[in-house]
């Protein structure tokens, strides 16, 4: 018996639209400390590194830096503000669960690999109906290791009852296509999500634009690798 083939997804801005209650969490703690909102458009490509980067991206627009201790202060409240509101307005990416439908037919398993907290991670998947699709949620903090430290895939892989020879990873921004490279596994790039650095310049093996297309990407993916 084959082990079944494990496709890993980043969270943020890959498998949920998670950017306006990021930035609604990001702007009450701005407000709170006297210092403008960020807009949207601005703020949704400083997710990617964890909710601390975030804040500390947040205050250096305004020019503000803050030393660790504040920064700890704050990134606690931070996550208190966005755990009570995690699925205010996150939704999953159309067609997500079409594409998990037609790749689990197919014999694929799940498994998700983000620079979120575990518990939050889990919390807005379960929220919004999502956790049981995924054989294995592992955050920031499971491992002690973030992206683009291969550990972190390498055992999300195996927690997930997957092996890394046959896994691939879906990301939105550098750290999931840096993790995929030095894990040594294909990556396929999603054009819908949060990042500072154009995601066709990060030169993922397959690039789409819309979840319907993710069924075919992994299958071209797995007949050019079957080839070599
Ligand atoms: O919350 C973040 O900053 C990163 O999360 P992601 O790894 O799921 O994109
Ligand atoms: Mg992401």
């Amino acid at each position: 018996m084959t082990t079944a083939r494990t496709i890993v997804f980043d969270l943020d801005g890959t498998l949920v639209d998670t950017a306006p209650d990021l930035i609604s969490a990001l702007n009450y703690i701005l407000d709170r400390e006297g210092l403008p909102a960020v807009p949207l458009h601005l703020a949704r490509n400083m997710i990617g590194a964890g909710a601390r980067r975030l804040l500390e991206r947040g205050l250096e627009l305004d020019g503000r830096s803050i030393g660790p201790e504040d920064i700890d202060r704050l990134t606690k409240d931070f996550i208190d503000y966005y755990a009570a509101h995690i699925a205010d307005a996150s939704r999953p990416f159309e067609g997500l669960e079409a594409a998990l439908d037609d790749l689990s037919a197919r014999g694929y398993r799940f498994a998700v690999c983000t620079n979120k907290l575990e518990w939050l991670s889990k919390r807005l998947l379960d929220q919004l109906g999502l956790s049981e699709r995924f054989s294995a949620i592992c955050g920031a903090d499971t491992f002690g290791v973030s992206k683009p430290d291969p550990a972190i895939l390498q055992q999300t892989v195996a927690r997930a009852g997957g092996v890394l020879s046959s896994a691939i990873m879906v990301g939105d921004a550098g750290p999931d296509v840096g993790v995929a490279r030095r894990a040594g596994i294909p990556v396929i790039g999603v054009e819908f999500g949060y990042t500072d650095v154009p995601i066709a310049d990060l030169k993922p093996d397959r690039l789409i634009g819309h979840m319907a297309d993710l069924p075919a990407a992994v299958e071209s993916l797995i007949l050019h690798r079957n080839a070599i």
